[in-house]
């Protein structure tokens, strides 16, 4: 089972309450892979994360239109665009406990800037806007596999997780995201930089898991991507194998019972 972490988001102006919800390709990047998906409400401190966390064999931070909070990177300055601090608090405790106790993760767009926050690091509020960035946001007016497809080279960090997985120095991803890493967090390894200088991979130093989070969306028609195929497919690999040695670590407790 893979946890999903849910964005709260009101959907209508009738006094019905919050939705919690999630794109559709991030379901299939879990249940392509023969996983099913565990839907994680924004509950922040109120979520049972015994729970969550007995429950799943690896979770995915997938992306979100809104940004994190900057009050969670000790920025005071009102957020801009759409804010979802439920969905940051309870993001922000899941990846804590997923490194602690090695249950692996990824973390996607929003995902990764999120992994940044929770190790102390900053964000750009708007990439576009510092000198000699690329402009990263969506391409608007466009087909959904044109705004979605490839359009920046991101350069693999030689020796790194990630370039051990794609077995390339360098590869093309698609960008739509205004928000990216400034000040990186402590403990994190840089795993991809874009042509213009922007992190956009990073791992947790000394992990016990997988414990990654890229700016691109490698679950947007992973199937004929091999790169994005392969990224995920090492997540769920790794997945697997903590579930494989969690079944074992209860075998051998019942049978010491
Ligand atoms: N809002 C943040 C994060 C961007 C992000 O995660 N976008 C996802 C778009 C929808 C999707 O495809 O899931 C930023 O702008 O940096």
């Amino acid at each position: 089972m893979i946890g999903l972490p849910l964005c709260r988001w009101q959907l209508t102006d009738r006094d019905i309450g919050w939705f919690h919800l999630v794109g559709e390709k991030y379901i299939q990047s879990v249940t392509g892979y023969g996983a099913f998906p565990l839907m994680i409400p924004a509950f922040g401190d109120d979520l049972d994360m015994d729970t969550v966390l007995n429950s799943v064999s690896g979770i995915m931070f997938g992306g979100s239109l809104s940004n994190v909070h900057p009050s969670f990177y000790g920025d005071e300055h009102p957020g801009l665009g759409l804010a979802d601090k439920p969905r940051d608090a309870t993001v922000l405790r899941l990846m804590r406990a997923c490194i602690d106790r090695g249950i692996p993760f990824l973390g996607i767009c929003r995902g990764v800037q999120e992994l940044n926050v929770l190790h102390g690091g900053t964000l750009h509020r708007e990439v576009h806007n510092v000198d000699g960035r690329l402009d990263h946001r969506e391409v608007k007016d466009v087909p959904d596999d044109v705004a979605y497809g490839p359009i920046h080279t991101v350069k693999l960090t030689e020796g790194g997780l990630l370039q051990r997985i794609i077995g390339a120095s360098e590869m093309k991803v698609n960008s739509l995201h205004g928000q990216g890493i400034d000040r990186l967090g402590e403990g994190l390894q840089v795993e991809a930089v874009c042509e213009d200088g922007q992190i956009e991979a990073v791992s947790v130093k000394g992990a016990k898991a997988f414990a990654m989070g890229v700016q691109w969306h490698p679950e947007y028609r992973y199937w004929e991507n091999a790169q994005y195929n392969a990224l995920l497919g090492a997540f769920h690999e790794a997945a697997r194998a903590y579930q494989a040695k969690k079944s074992e670590r209860r075998k051998e407790a019942v049978a010491m019972a």
